[in-house]
């Protein structure tokens, strides 16, 4: 498993129930169009946080059912109810997800201990592989270099979302374990994490702009830092203008425009106003290809 995969916007109607024509668009955009290595389902950018449990079931097989073996698909099972982390595990594991993904257990503090219990919980009765999602900016949890080390211990663990601009700890992780993936997540720091050897990355904004993140991996394994440095600074006039315009909204209208159904975000997410519409369709007329 490795490249450029997109973490998987949903679509909502405007009442906020889930929109399957939309998703499947969606989906068929990202692997058609984009041509991206492989979708991350129900993470932050899928809005899960916002999901029941069964609708959370319907996404996934809403995707796995669109997108078949046609790429890598991973499963964010991550919920602060540990039964709903296993039964989810065990039903995509079912679909035939290829890998599992797990927030860290955010809002009570928990501690590494708990952390790691929670871990080896969801995986004890499943077979399949977990990427740790650490996204510390929105769960307040920040793990150091040993502590994922005890984690990697439970060897269905095979590796990380690595969503943090600490480039300092990506590159000792990197070389404390070569034989891990390291995913990393912020799409505007994609061509320095991709220096340090990461195995690919996850983001939203690949939802519309796979494309260019792919190059910038390609450019950086063939030494072309000139053609990174090119697609990296395309990228982030796009991601800047994105997250002032609102980063979910913008990425939906951006979609609808290229023909997309990606409908709308769920409450308490806002409906995008007239002139927020007017600025999405203003940066893709100018900032994508
Ligand atoms: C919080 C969040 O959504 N993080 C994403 C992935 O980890 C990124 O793809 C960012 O959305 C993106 O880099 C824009 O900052
Ligand atoms: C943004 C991201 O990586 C996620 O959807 O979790």
């Amino acid at each position: 498993m490795k490249g450029i995969f997109t973490a998987l916007i949903n679509s909502f109607d405007e009442k906020g129930n889930i929109n399957e024509q939309g998703l499947r668009e969606i989906v068929r955009y990202n692997i058609d169009v984009s041509q991206v290595d492989g979708l991350y389902v129900n993470g932050s950018t899928g809005e899960n946080f916002m999901l029941s449990a069964e609708e959370k079931k319907k996404v996934f097989k809403i995707v796995k059912d669109e997108a078949g073996d046609e790429v890598d698909l991973i499963a964010q099972v991550g919920a602060l109810n540990i039964f709903e982390a296993k039964d989810l595990a065990a039903y995509v594991t079912d679909l035939g997800y290829d890998a599992l993904s797990a927030v860290t257990p955010f809002y009570y503090k928990f501690d590494f201990e708990e952390i790691k219990d929670y871990y080896n919980s969801i995986l004890e009765d499943v077979d399949n592989q977990m990427l740790i999602y650490s996204i510390p900016a929105l769960t307040g949890v920040n793990m150091d270099l040993k502590q994922f080390g005890e984690l990697f211990e439970n060897e269905k663990i095979t590796g990380v979302k690595f969503t943090a601009p600490d480039f300092f700890l990506l590159e000792r992780l990197r070389h404390a374990y070569p034989e891990k993936l390291i995913f990393s997540g912020f799409d505007e720091m994609l061509l320095p994490a991709s220096v340090y050897g990461i195995d690919g990355a996850i983001g939203s904004t690949f939802n519309v702009n796979g494309k260019r993140a792919k190059g910038i991996l390609k450019a950086v394994h063939e030494g072309d830092l000139g053609e990174a440095r090119k697609l990296q600074k395309e990228s982030n006039d796009l991601i800047t203008a994105i997250l002032d315009n609102g980063l979910y909204q913008t990425i939906k209208e951006l979609l609808k425009v290229k023909g997309v159904d990606a409908g709308y975000c769920r409450k308490p997410m806002k409906k995008p106003g007239d002139e927020q519409i007017e600025s999405a369709k203003e940066i893709g007329r100018t900032l994508l290809d």
